[in-house]
C-alpha cells in the first residue's frame, strides 16, 4: 500500500518531497498550460485552477483556506512551505469554498444547482475563525496526490481537549474526496474505512495526505494518513471508495486536453 505520506510527514524539506516533477517545467507551468502568476499568501498559486475556466465564477466567493489570524505558527509554517512547493508547478493550492456549487465549473451543474442556495458545506459552516475546520489544501496533479494541513478548533470536540473522530473522518474524506475529484470529476464516496491510531490534539495541526491508489471504471481507490507535522504520531489511516457519478471529464483531463 502506498506510503509516500510517512516520507511527506517525516520530512517536507527533504528532496524526496520537493524533488521537480518531469512533467513540469522549471518555470512552474504544467506543459500545455499558459503560465499565471506565482503564488502568495494573497494571491495564491492557482495554475491549475486559473487555466479551468470553471472556477472563474468561484473566484467571487470567500477563499477560507487562506491564513487567519487563528492559525497557529506551526500551521503558517506548513502552508508557507507548501507553497514554496508551489512556485514550481508541482503543488497547487487548492481554494476552498462555502459552497459545493461553488467549486463546480458552471457547465457542469445540474438545473437545481444553479439556483442559489442557503446551504454550507460542513467543513465550513462555522463563521468565527478557529473555531471548527481550520484547513488548506494542496493538489500534486502527477502523484494524484491530494494533501490538507488541519487545525481542529474547539468546537470540534469530541473526548475532552481531542477532535471527534466525526471530524476527522470529514476531514479525510473531503481531502480523498478532492482527489477523487480530480481524477474522476463528480463523485460520491462509497465507502470510507477509517483506523484510528492516536487522539488529535484541539488546536494541533495535522496533515492529511491522501492519494488514488487505482481507477478501476467508475470506481476510485484512494489511501490516506493523518500524521503529525513531524510525521512521529500516526493519528488515523483510512482507504476509500468513490464512485464517479456520469461521464463528465475529470480535471486531469481537462488539465491534459489544454
Ligand atoms: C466536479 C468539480 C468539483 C471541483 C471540486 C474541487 C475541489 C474540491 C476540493 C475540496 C473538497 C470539496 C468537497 C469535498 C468532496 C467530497 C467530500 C464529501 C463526500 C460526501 O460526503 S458523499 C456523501 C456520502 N455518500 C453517499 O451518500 C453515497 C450514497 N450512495 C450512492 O449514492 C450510490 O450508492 C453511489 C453513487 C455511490 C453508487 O451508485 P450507482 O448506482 O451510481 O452505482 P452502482 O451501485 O451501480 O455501483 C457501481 C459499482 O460500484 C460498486 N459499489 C458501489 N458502492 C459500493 C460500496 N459501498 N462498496 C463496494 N463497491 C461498491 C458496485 O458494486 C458497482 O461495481 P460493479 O460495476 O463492479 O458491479
Amino acid at each position: 500500500m502506498w506510503r509516500n505520506c510517512v516520507r511527506l510527514a517525516k520530512g517536507l524539506g527533504r528532496s524526496a518531497v520537493l524533488r521537480p516533477d518531469p512533467k513540469v517545467s522549471r518555470c512552474g507551468v504544467v506543459r500545455g498550460l499558459s503560465p499565471t502568476a506565482p503564488c502568495s499568501p494573497t494571491a495564491p498559486c492557482s495554475l491549475l485552477w486559473n487555466s479551468v475556466t470553471w472556477l472563474s465564477q468561484a473566484r467571487q466567493s470567500k477563499d477560507y483556506a487562506l491564513p487567519n489570524s487563528s492559525w497557529s505558527q506551526g500551521m503558517m509554517d506548513l502552508y508557507n512551505r507548501f507553497l514554496e512547493m508551489c512556485k514550481d508547478g508541482t503543488w497547487k493550492r487548492i481554494p476552498s469554498y462555502g459552497n459545493s456549487v461553488d467549486h463546480i465549473p458552471e457547465s457542469l451543474k445540474l438545473a437545481p444547482e444553479k439556483e442559489q442556495k442557503e446551504t454550507r458545506l460542513f467543513s465550513r459552516n462555522m463563521d468565527t475563525e478557529g473555531l471548527g475546520f481550520e484547513y488548506a489544501m494542496f493538489l500534486n496533479p502527477s502523484e494524484k496526490r491530494m494533501v490538507c494541513l488541519f487545525q481542529p478548533g474547539p468546537y470540534l470536540e469530541g473526548h475532552t481537549g481531542f477532535a471527534h473522530g466525526g471530524s476527522t473522518a470529514t476531514i479525510i474524506d473531503s481531502t480523498i474526496g478532492g482527489c477523487a475529484i480530480f481524477v474522476a470529476g463528480r463523485v460520491m464516496t462509497a465507502n470510507l474505512s477509517i483506523n484510528y491510531r492516536n487522539p488529535i490534539p484541539l488546536g494541533s495541526v495535522v496533515l492529511v495526505d491522501s492519494k488514488v491508489d487505482q481507477v478501476e471504471g467508475r470506481k476510485v481507490f484512494l489511501s490516506c494518513q493523518v500524521r503529525s507535522i513531524d510525521g512521529q504520531t500516526l493519528h488515523a489511516e483510512a482507504t476509500a471508495l468513490f464512485i464517479q457519478l456520469n461521464s463528465t471529464k475529470s480535471l486531469q483531463q481537462q488539465m491534459s486536453s489544454q
